[in-house]
């Protein structure tokens, strides 16, 4: 199969962008893995594939991939990219969008200014629909990894996440306790680990070590559960400037049942041909 696709990324999230209406595609969990591997493919953090919506309502469907093969819910950054993507390949002369995804409709505007701004939905905070293993809803849970006990947030924005808060990021246990978190037997599908260190009530860092993949330079969904963790302990205001390494995402959130936006950018970087 020869496959047309985009490199995009949003701070440094990467993708391979899959334009799924002009050609037809049949991915597999081995495709998806070659596609992202950095030696044998093109390489990238998640594959995402553009098709038509099964819905009038919306203006197209698309479907996330991480390296791994697994297919997943939801992504911030990809979603960023998907509206770039969609205008640069003439899909559509829209500036906002409707898309189909696993974890429902988003909408997606893009700006004057180039950056996206994506609603992306009210955050989900009942234990079993994150899914993590918990009695009761609380702000924050005891997690026990390996004798230790740490103080997490967990919150669903489609995908499920963990937000640790720490003093410094830099020095936070990622690449050793983000693996540990990832397998948690307390998340039965698996979960995203957020290491977020509070600035102020308008400035925050983070970094997320991604479910599938590993640690990235940027997770827009991450952001999200990080802000609404934040949040409900009342530790920033409804605007927050989250801090990567990639670079940075404006997040807004102004309390439950509300709805989470995401704004930042979203870049080409090439086109390619390539036979798997
Ligand atoms: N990079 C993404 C999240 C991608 C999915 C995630 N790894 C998961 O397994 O849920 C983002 O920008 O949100």
């Amino acid at each position: 199969m020869r496959l047309r696709f985009t490199k995009m990324h949003g701070l440094g999230n990467d993708f391979v962008m899959l334009d799924g209406i002009s050609q037809r595609i049949k991915l597999s969990p081995q495709k998806i893995r070659r596609l992202a591997d950095r030696h044998l493919g093109v390489g990238c953090d998640q594959v995402l594939l553009v098709e038509s919506p099964r819905t009038p309502d919306a203006d197209f469907r698309y479907r996330i991939f991480n390296a791994d093969g697994g297919e997943v819910e939801n992504c911030g950054n990809g979603a960023r990219c998907f509206a770039r993507f969609v205008r640069e390949r003439r899909l559509t002369g829209k500036h906002r969008l409707l898309v189909e995804t696993a974890s429902g409709t988003l909408e997606l505007n893009l700006l004057d200014d180039g950056r996206v701004s994506v609603d992306m939905g009210a955050p989900v905070l009942e234990p079993e629909q994150i899914p993590f293993a918990a009695d009761v809803r609380a702000e924050s849970y005891p997690l026990e990894v390996d004798g230790e006990t740490w103080l997490i947030g967990a919150v669903s924005m489609g995908n499920p996440h963990a937000v640790l808060l720490v003093d410094d990021v830099d020095s936070a246990p990622v690449e050793t306790l983000g693996p540990k978190i990832e397998h948690h037997e307390r998340f039965p599908q698996r979960v995203n680990a957020g290491f977020l260190q509070i600035q102020s009530r308008t400035q925050a860092r983070l970094r997320v070590f991604e479910r599938g993949v590993g640690e990235t330079r940027a997770c827009g969904t991450g952001a999200c559960a990080a802000m609404v963790a934040a949040r409900l302990r009342d530790l920033v205001d409804d605007e927050v400037q989250i801090q990567l390494p990639g670079g940075t995402l404006t997040i807004h959130w102004s309390g439950p049942d509300r709805p989470v936006t995401m704004t930042g950018p979203a870049t080409t970087v090439f086109h390619g041909q390539i036979v798997i």
